[in-house]
């Protein structure tokens, strides 16, 4: 019997050529080598041989070693270049050319997919900022007053930002919990992670120049799932009154893998209903387009899944995320990265952070190996998630996954 195919995919494959995301691979036999590629099933195309072997008229932006300069050349040569890999992958008479272009992702390295230019964090999902406004300030509303008017967000540090895989070092500081009488230094004790959704900046703007809720799509290249990864005890200390600082800067994981927008035309959705008005930048009850995505995050803390978040009940959506960060004439630069905030839904196993889960360490999951608070060296955590596609299909946004290791 002949091989099969690695293009024949089995049915319901999250990866199949509905998808196609993007990433950044090398081989062992070429390790300094980065090449493009794009996931199909289980193997990864190299897309610049790809783009040589079929003669294409894409090559110049797919032979590169990294995503940035397909990711400036805008809204219309990404529709054209999807459209291209999807023919690629789907039409037979390309197969001889294909499949030897194809690698078993067992057999490649993935790296971060592009250059992170400028990295922003929000605060989107009400249940979120309701428990962790309860939980840091117990005396006060939950939710601050401009929290219904404005999507509220902190610049992050952009050189921190690390590819799935990549083991975090607990990280030291200063912490002060409201009983000691003096701060003290040393490791983290209350360690944590954020469920989070990343979006991409491909297309940049002109300082000065606002982008409207509108233009989203000629901006966003894609999304990937984000671990804010959070040391609970240093933020809390430290957060008064500027907002999150080393607490959240020692490292920010991301999967290998981004969505392009195309891929999530079936998972958009309305987002929440709107409890107030907004100013006219961010009103988008008018929109043609639904600003949500349905997406369905999993947690999983050393292969057991803790939660389950829902990316649709995020209060704030990407749109208005990107239209307030430029409403002032901020710039947008290709590879400009912004995150959703924490994914919690209204359920206990919905929340996106350990803080929540277990009620700021006063409340312990009970796991099969014991009670468990806030992180520990040695463990690994593995957000996966996968969004509704066309005609029934699931779209794979793959994984983020992180290892913590004593500092
Ligand atoms: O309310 C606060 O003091 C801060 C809460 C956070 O941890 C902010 C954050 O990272 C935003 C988010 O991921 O939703
Ligand atoms: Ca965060
Ligand atoms: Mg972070």
């Amino acid at each position: 019997m002949p091989e099969q195919s690695p293009l024949e995919l089995a049915e319901g494959d999250p990866f199949g050529p509905h998808n196609l995301p993007y990433g950044v691979f090398t081989t062992a036999d070429q390790p300094e080598r980065r090449r493009l590629g794009v996931r199909v099933g289980g193997h990864v195309l190299d897309a610049g041989a790809a783009a040589h072997a079929l003669g294409s008229p894409y090559a110049a932006l797919l032979d590169q070693p990294g995503l940035n300069p397909l990711m400036a050349a805008g809204r219309t040569a990404w529709r054209d270049v999807r459209r291209a890999l999807t023919a690629w992958v789907t039409v037979p008479a390309h197969r001889p050319d294909i499949e030897p272009l194809l690698h078993p992702l067992g057999a490649v390295t993935m790296h971060l997919p592009y250059e992170v230019a400028d990295y922003v964090d929000f605060y989107a999902s009400e249940h979120h900022a309701t428990n962790v406004g309860r939980i840091f300030r117990p005396d006060g509303d939950a939710l601050t007053p401009n929290w219904k008017h404005l999507p509220i967000g902190y610049h992050g540090r952009a050189g921190t930002i690390v590819v799935s895989g990549t083991d975090v070092t607990r990280p030291s500081g200063q912490r002060k919990a409201p009983s000691d009488p003096a701060p003290v230094f040393g490791p983290s004790v209350k360690l944590d992670i954020e469920a989070e959704v990343g979006f991409v900046v491909g297309t940049p703007s002109r300082q000065g120049s606002p982008v409207e809720l509108a233009s989203f799509r000629d901006h966003v290249f894609g999304l990937s799932l984000l671990n804010d990864w959070s040391a609970r005890d240093i933020q809390a200390w430290e957060y008064v009154p500027l907002g999150p600082f080393l607490g959240k800067s020692f490292a920010t994981s991301v999967s290998a893998w981004v969505t392009p927008l195309e891929a999530l035309d079936a998972a958009r959705v309305a987002p929440p209903a709107r409890t107030h008005d907004l100013l006219p930048y961010l009103d988008d009850a008018d929109e043609e387009e639904p600003g949500g995505f349905d997406l369905r995050i999993s947690v999983s803390l050393n292969g057991r899944v803790i939660s389950e978040p829902p990316f649709s009940t995020m209060y704030w959506t990407a749109a208005q995320q990107l239209a307030h960060m430029t409403v002032n004439g901020a710039s947008l630069r290709t590879g400009d990265l912004f995150a959703s905030g924490t994914v919690s839904g209204g359920r206990r196993e919905e929340r996106g952070s350990f803080l929540e889960l277990t009620w700021n360490g006063t409340e312990p999951l009970e796991l099969p190996d014991g009670k468990r608070t806030f992180l520990e060296d040695g463990d690994e955590i593995t957000l996966t998630a996968w969004a509704p596609g066309p005609d029934g299909t699931r779209v794979g946004l793959g994984e983020v996954t992180g290892r913590i290791v004593a500092g």
